[in-house]
């Protein structure tokens, strides 16, 4: 089992030892996580990692064969309505009537939730539809959208009940990358108020852009939690390589770095020195500093670290059989 804790703050979300089997095949294998209140957090894996599945689980729409969730504290499969009060689940590809304009869709939706009066979901409709930035829409035929405009009314729809955990299950496929940023605004004011918005994506640049913390999810496994920092050295590729290029001194900069903290092995070709570092962004600016403070002269400092796509393409890699 991996445990993914990522702050001391209040816990919104809760996975105690998940595990959700489909007949013989294990689809999300004892995975225990923490997320704090006001988290945007990502849930990133490949196809088939079991995000959905996992998804699934805490939007209280399938049982898992084991474990516990809790939301906001409340155990979700002792207390279903409880849960349900408390989040907001945007699925895949989540449909939207051939036959309603975005108003009456919402209204409808505002109605199910329990919103009462009709002055009260049309005022709660507008303001959904304003922070998904989707106000001049509000009397276009639902399905004459396109699909990035689709996702925003459905998230709008999610919204409406004032959910204190939002799980969005691939919210910014299909956006373009001025809705992505509208969404990442929306989701960080909603942030901002205190809820917490679980959020997965196959492609990891989609969500590090959008989110505070991320945990990785493979094979129905955790792998790791945390910053984007913290995940990279939880999946053990912390090292990056950076090519020094000197005007001269080049055995004296190489005598200097020897056994400084983080200096791994040195490679010299002429006045160029590629160096394995072993250390996070500011282990990196200290040798550059130092170096130059030192007097070395220089005429680049170029790092050369696989980027956290290509490490979780690795993983990916190495966790198939
Ligand atoms: N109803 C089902 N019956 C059998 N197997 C299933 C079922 N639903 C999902 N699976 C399998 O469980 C695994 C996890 O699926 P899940 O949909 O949770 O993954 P995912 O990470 O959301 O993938 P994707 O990014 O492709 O949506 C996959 O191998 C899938 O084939």
């Amino acid at each position: 089992m991996m445990e993914g804790e990522v702050t001391a703050r209040p816990t919104a979300i809760e996975i105690r030892d998940l595990r959700v089997d489909y007949g013989d095949f294990v689809a999300v294998d004892d995975v225990s996580l923490k997320v704090p209140a006001g988290e945007v957090f990502g849930l990133v894996g490949p196809n088939g990692a079991g995000k959905t599945s996992t998804f699934r689980v805490l939007a209280t729409l399938m049982e898992p064969t084991y474990g516990e969730v809790f939301l906001d504290g409340v155990d979700i499969l002792e207390d279903r309505e409880q849960a349900r009060r408390i989040v907001g689940y945007m699925p895949d590809l989540a449909p939207v009537p051939t036959d309603l304009k975005v108003w009456e869709f919402l209204d409808f939706h505002a109605a199910a939730y329990g919103i009462g009066r009709r002055k009260a979901r049309r005022e709660r409709v507008a303001e959904c539809l304003e922070e998904v930035r989707m106000s001049d829409q509000r009397n276009a035929w639902c399905h004459k959208l396109s699909r990035g405009q689709t996702q925003r009314v459905v998230l709008a729809k999610t919204l409406l009940h004032r959910p204190r955990v939002m799980i969005l299950d691939e919210p910014a496929s299909g956006l373009d990358p001025l809705a992505r940023r509208d969404l990442r605004t929306a989701l960080r004011n909603l942030a901002k108020t205190g809820a917490t918005v679980f959020v997965s994506s196959h492609i990891l640049s989609e969500l590090a852009e959008m989110c505070t913390s991320l945990c990785v999810m493979n094979r129905g496994k955790l792998l790791a939690a945390g910053t984007a920092e913290e995940v990279r050295r939880l999946l053990g590729n912390a090292g990056r390589k950076v090519t020094l290029h000197f005007v001269s001194r080049v055995e004296h900069a190489m005598a200097w770095m020897e056994g400084k903290p983080g200096i791994g092995a040195m490679e010299r070709e002429g006045e160029r020195v590629t160096v394995d570092l072993e250390g996070d962004d500011f282990l990196q600016s200290e040798l550059m500093a130092g170096l130059v403070n030192e007097g070395f002269r220089m005429l680049s400092f170029e790092e050369r670290r696989s980027s956290f796509e290509e490490i979780l393409v690795e993983v990916a890699e190495s966790n198939r059989k």
